[in-house]
């Protein structure tokens, strides 16, 4: 079954009694809604309008939703949904966030509109570089997705920055990524994945290589420079930038990193007063930077170490065979010689004997080391780089992606799974 389908008419007949049931939504409330484990929902709107994280739904045309999927149909004026199917819980609210957040939605307008009417050689021709920050579980996410939806809404293209490597929503886990958001986001498929530009970091925690991780956040932050000196309509979308939700002791500095390195001006802080004020204080003498505090909303769904763990070797699936199984990855048997493989960061830099007597041995954090090809690679996914050299690698954005299935070492025969085409070089 393809997830997001666009049939017309009545919820196909599932042998079981009919679970279709009508929900009446009142002005500025929302039905949250959690897809059960086993099962798709179907969903469709009836009276009125709705949107799904500030992408609207169509009238009367069903949407299949997957298996665990958390959303929120939200109306301002009212609406009426119908639902097929099971779900673990679904409930309406009426206290939500929603004016808060389309009211900044509206400041980031002005900006956009203030900024394209400005030359576009002009500093001031740079639209708001929205930064949303906050713990885990805020909403972080969530929010990035409706200022993008409702800018895409009203013509502009903004740059969608996912700096969370452990939850991102543009491609596998261990990535930092970023990518023009066209249209407003698909309920169900999410982020398109047409042209993101992917840098691979390789873990789901940047304390283990903190300093790659700072040194790929300037190569994203770089690139978008230079692509942005060059697209007048991109530059006044601006950008939303979306990070962990590590906020303490190293997450702390990295944030104050990552606002520094893309020249955030609007930096939205979702439902953590010590944070915010952390921010203001240390941002007060950048008047140009809005240090903003938001609500969270009742609805986000908090996720244990396990769910989310979960939740990305989903993620990896998904991105091999695609949100409802309809991709068949490649299949490919390479000899031993076809493949260089690097690991980077981590051993020390130099052989304790070749340091001063009495020194330590530091561990460089972009050192590349070649690794041999054995069977500790196996099922392990590996990122397939643009670099023509081994020294570009750490600079270079990744092309997509390769699961290694089996290795044979009597042959020398490597068999992976491969889906290339995230990106294009840079
Ligand atoms: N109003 C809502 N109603 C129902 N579910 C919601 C609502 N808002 C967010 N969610 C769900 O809650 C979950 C967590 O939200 P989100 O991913 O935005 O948080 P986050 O702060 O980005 O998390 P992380 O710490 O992993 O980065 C998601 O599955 C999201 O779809």
């Amino acid at each position: 079954m393809a997830y997001g389908g666009t049939a017309v008419g009545p919820p196909a007949a599932t042998g079981g009694p009919s679970t279709a049931r009508q929900v009446k939504l009142d002005k500025e409330c929302e039905l949250r809604v959690e897809v059960g484990p086993d099962t798709p929902l179907r969903l469709r709107l009836l009276t009125g309008n709705a949107e799904i994280f500030g992408t609207e739904i169509p009238p009367e045309i069903w949407v299949t939703f997957p298996p665990r999927l958390k959303f929120a149909v939200f109306t301002w004026y009212g609406a009426t949904i119908e639902m097929d199917g099971t779900t673990e819980t679904d409930y309406t609210a009426d206290e939500t966030p929603m004016i808060s957040y389309v009211n900044v939605h509206a400041v980031l307008e002005g900006r956009r509109n203030r900024a394209k009417a400005l030359p576009s050689d002009s500093d001031s021709s740079q639209g708001p570089r929205v930064i949303v920050v906050g713990p885990t579980d805020s909403g972080k996410s969530t929010l990035s997705r409706m200022l993008l939806s409702w800018a895409a809404k009203q013509g502009w293209k903004p740059t969608f920055v996912d700096l969370d490597i452990g939850q991102g929503s543009i491609t596998i886990p261990g990535c930092i990524a970023a990518t023009p958001i066209e249209m407003p986001i698909d309920s169900v498929e999410g982020i398109p994945l047409e042209m993101p530009l992917v840098y691979f970091y390789g873990h789901t925690t940047p304390s283990v290589n903190a300093d790659l991780y700072k040194v790929l956040v300037k190569e994203l932050a770089q690139t978008l420079e230079r692509q942005f000196a060059g697209n007048a309509e991109s530059r006044a979308a601006g950008m939303v930038i979306n990070t962990m939700g590590w906020i303490e002791g190293v997450g702390y500095e990295l944030l104050l990193n990552a606002i520094e390195t893309f020249n955030a001006t609007v930096v939205l802080v979702l439902g953590q007063e010590k944070l915010c004020s952390m921010l203001k204080d240390v941002l007060r003498n950048k008047p140009n930077v809005d240090v903003v505090k938001l609500q969270k909303s009742g609805g986000v769904v908090s996720r244990s170490a396990k769910a989310r763990q979960k939740a990305r070797s989903y993620r990896i699936r998904e991105y091999f065979y695609g949100l409802a199984n309809d991709l068949s990855p490649h299949s490919n048997v390479a000899n031993f010689s076809d493949l260089t493989v690097y690991r980077i960061g981590g051993g020390p830099q130099a052989p304790r004997s070749a340091l001063p007597i009495g020194a330590e041995p530091a561990a460089d954090p972009s050192r590349l080391v070649p690794v041999n090809i054995n069977r500790d690679l196996l099922h392990l996914v590996l990122a397939v780089s643009f670099a023509k050299e081994p020294e570009q690698i750490i600079s270079s954005n990744v092309a997509g992606f390769i699961y290694i299935t089996d290795i044979d070492i009597q042959r020398f025969e490597i068999c992976t799974l491969a889906h290339i085409e995230v990106s294009s070089a840079v």
